[in-house]
Formats: structure tokens, C-alpha cells, sequence
């Protein structure tokens, strides 16, 4: 396949992603504009894993698609490029942030039902994805489908990792406190994404966040979770709850999650011959409270016991919790203005 690179539609903390067109003779099976993810060889490694996982995730419609990679020369230096199905709609991020304001219930539901089956699947596969957020979510088409992308982190169960990885705005308690990235961090963090579409606002109010440490208190040593948006109904204050459940062993599932009340109602079913439309309540009782799910009985479990907090947010080099910590002492103090500020460690 050949390719020319276009205009940049993207940065992360490790790449660039642009806009590619296509042609040549096998460019049947490839579509004619494509997004490329680039970065330096030398620090490729994010990249590669994310190749990596998504060859074994193809064929899920709720992740993105990846069509091979390539190593070019560029202004000298050697890059390394992975080739991405492209999303005109950009990332859910920007879209609720450009919004301004909270998006309708009906499309949080749409947009988290499949955010929710592209979990089922990674998590079935063995993998956590490790950095859920809304930036990580593409929008496709008119921006009614979403696809879940970024995979730079993503892990094997079980697969020991010794750093702190994914952004603190989403971690979970388990992660900051013992380092644990499995499919329930995933969840946790899918809970502070559906608070950031319901409510227009991050998870952790960034106003009472005044620096890295003291939100890895509130996550791993208090009893506190995220606000739940009052906007939201009460399936979707229940589906939240679900995932803020703070013992990892206790937290629901995306199997689980799948078959909660709040993603029940299917929008486009409903839409086009059915009953209830974009803006309408639902009928059917809600549950009232966590309990009135049966499940809730039988995956109780004790309450997890917080240890120290130990999170560099300026390095990922760091090992040692005395290391770490002395880290977090650091006077340089991040702008916490904007949630692209925090920090992604690898
Ligand atoms: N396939 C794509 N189609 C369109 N835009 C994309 C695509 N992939 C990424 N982008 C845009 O580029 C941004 C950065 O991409 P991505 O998050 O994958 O990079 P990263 O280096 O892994 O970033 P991060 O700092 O989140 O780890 C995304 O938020 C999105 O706006």
C-alpha cells in the first residue's frame, strides 16, 4: 500500500497521529483516508504494543481498526508508523468539552453501550486496556458510532507491570494503591467517563484537585467516590454506582454491566418502530438501590484495607515507593486546568 501523510489530527504524550491518503494496487482492502500513528523509532515501544493488542482484538466493531504498520524516514529521523481505521468525528473528549455542557442521556447511553462491549470483548480476550477516557474514545461516521482506541498501555491479565500507568483522573483505588491495572480499573475508569458525558464535568472536581497527591489520597485512602450526576436517571446513577464499587472483587463487569437496566433500552431499535425516543423516560421500574440487583448478593466480598499512596506523576523510570514519593514532593505543580494535562505514564 502507498500512502501519503496529511495534516495532523492528533498529539498524544508519546505520538502524532495524522491524516493519510491511500493508493496503489492492494488499496482494495484499505479505505482511500486513514489515520496514521506516528512516533520515533527509539521510543516506539507504546506503539508496538498497541499493534500488538489490536491484532488480537480485530474484528471487534467497538475498537478501532488497525491496517498494518510501516517505518519511513523523515527529516532524517526514523519513524515508526501504525495505521489506524480514521474517525472523522474525532475523539468524545473534544466533543463533550466543545459541547460545553453535559450530553443528552439517551446518547450516553448509546455511546457507553458500546464503550461497554468493546470492554466485554478486550477483557474476555485477557487484556485491561488500562487507559479508558473519552479521548480514547472515537467518534465514526456522523458521530453516532464510537470505537475504543489507544492501546499504547494496554496489558495481558496478570502480566506484571511496575510503574503507575493510565491518567489519574480515571485510576481506580486498586491501582493506586497497589498498582493493580486489571479489567476492573477499566470499569472504574468507564464510571468516569459516564459522569464526564452525563455532567459535563470530570469525575474529580478539578477545582478541589490541587495537585496529583492529593487526588491519589481521596481515590485510594478515602471512602469517597466521584459525585454521581444528579442529570443522570436513576439507572444511569445505579450503572455509575456499579462502577465505583471501591473493592475491585465487588465491582461489576462489563458482562455485567452489559445487562444493566441503564443499557437496556436500545435508542435505535426504539427510534425507528418502537416506543421510546431520544429524550423520553422510560416506563419500567428502575432499581431503587444497589441491592435490588441480585448479583450485588452474591459478589460481596470485604472491604479493601488502602495502603500508602506511591504515584510519580514526572517519571516513569521510578520504582521504589521511597523514589516515588519523593516524586510527588516535587514543586513543579501541573496545570490541572484542562484533564489533557494529566499526566500519561508508561
Ligand atoms: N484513528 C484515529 N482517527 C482520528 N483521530 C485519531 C485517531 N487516533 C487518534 N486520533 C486523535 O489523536 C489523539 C491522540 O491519539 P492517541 O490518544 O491514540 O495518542 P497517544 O499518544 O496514545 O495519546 P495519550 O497521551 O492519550 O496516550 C486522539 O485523542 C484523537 O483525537
Amino acid at each position: 500500500m502507498k500512502w501519503i501523510r496529511g495534516e495532523t489530527i492528533g498529539h498524544g504524550s508519546f505520538s502524532t497521529v495524522s491524516l493519510a491518503t491511500t493508493s496503489g494496487s492492494s488499496t482494495s482492502s484499505f479505505p482511500k483516508l486513514i489515520a496514521v500513528k506516528s512516533s520515533g523509532v527509539v521510543c516506539s515501544a507504546a506503539l508496538r504494543n498497541e499493534r500488538d493488542v489490536l491484532d488480537d482484538l480485530r474484528d471487534c466493531p467497538e475498537i478501532v481498526r488497525c491496517f498494518g504498520e510501516a517505518t519511513t524516514v523523515e527529516n532524517g529521523e526514523e519513524v515508526y508508523n501504525l495505521f489506524l481505521e480514521y474517525a472523522s468525528g474525532g475523539n468524545l473528549g473534544d466533543r463533550v468539552k466543545n459541547s460545553g455542557e453535559a450530553l443528552p442521556e439517551c446518547e450516553v447511553r448509546r455511546f457507553t453501550r458500546s464503550i461497554v462491549r468493546g470492554l466485554c470483548y478486550i477483557h474476555s480476550k485477557g487484556f485491561a486496556h488500562c487507559d479508558v477516557k473519552l479521548e480514547n474514545v472515537l467518534l465514526f461516521g456522523d458521530g453516532g458510532d464510537v470505537k475504543i482506541s489507544d492501546f499504547g498501555l494496554a496489558k495481558r491479565r496478570g502480566e506484571n507491570v511496575a510503574e503507575i500507568r493510565g491518567t489519574p483522573l480515571y485510576m481506580a483505588p486498586e491501582a493506586v494503591n497497589h498498582g493493580e491495572f486489571e479489567a476492573p480499573a477499566d470499569i472504574w475508569a468507564l464510571g468516569c467517563s459516564v459522569v464526564e458525558m452525563s455532567s459535563g464535568e470530570t469525575a474529580w472536581c478539578l477545582e478541589e484537585v490541587t495537585d496529583v497527591m492529593s487526588l491519589m489520597v481521596r481515590i485510594g485512602s478515602s471512602d469517597e467516590v466521584p459525585t454521581v450526576p444528579v442529570e443522570l436517571s436513576e439507572e444511569g446513577k445505579d450503572f455509575v454506582r456499579k462502577c465505583f464499587v471501591k473493592n475491585p472483587a465487588d465491582r461489576w463487569t462489563a458482562q455485567m454491566l452489559l445487562d444493566h437496566p441503564f443499557l437496556a433500552v436500545d435508542d435505535d431499535e426504539n427510534s425507528s418502530g418502537g416506543s421510546l425516543k431520544c429524550g423520553e423516560q422510560k416506563a419500567s421500574a428502575s432499581p431503587r438501590d444497589p441491592f435490588d440487583f441480585p448479583e450485588w448478593n452474591s459478589v460481596q466480598s470485604p472491604v479493601t484495607v488502602c495502603s500508602p499512596v506511591c504515584y510519580s506523576p514526572f517519571s516513569c523510570l521510578v520504582r521504589s515507593p521511597e523514589v516515588r514519593i519523593i516524586g510527588l514532593v516535587s514543586e513543579n505543580v501541573p496545570d490541572w486546568s484542562v484533564s489533557c494535562d494529566w499526566v500519561n505514564v508508561r
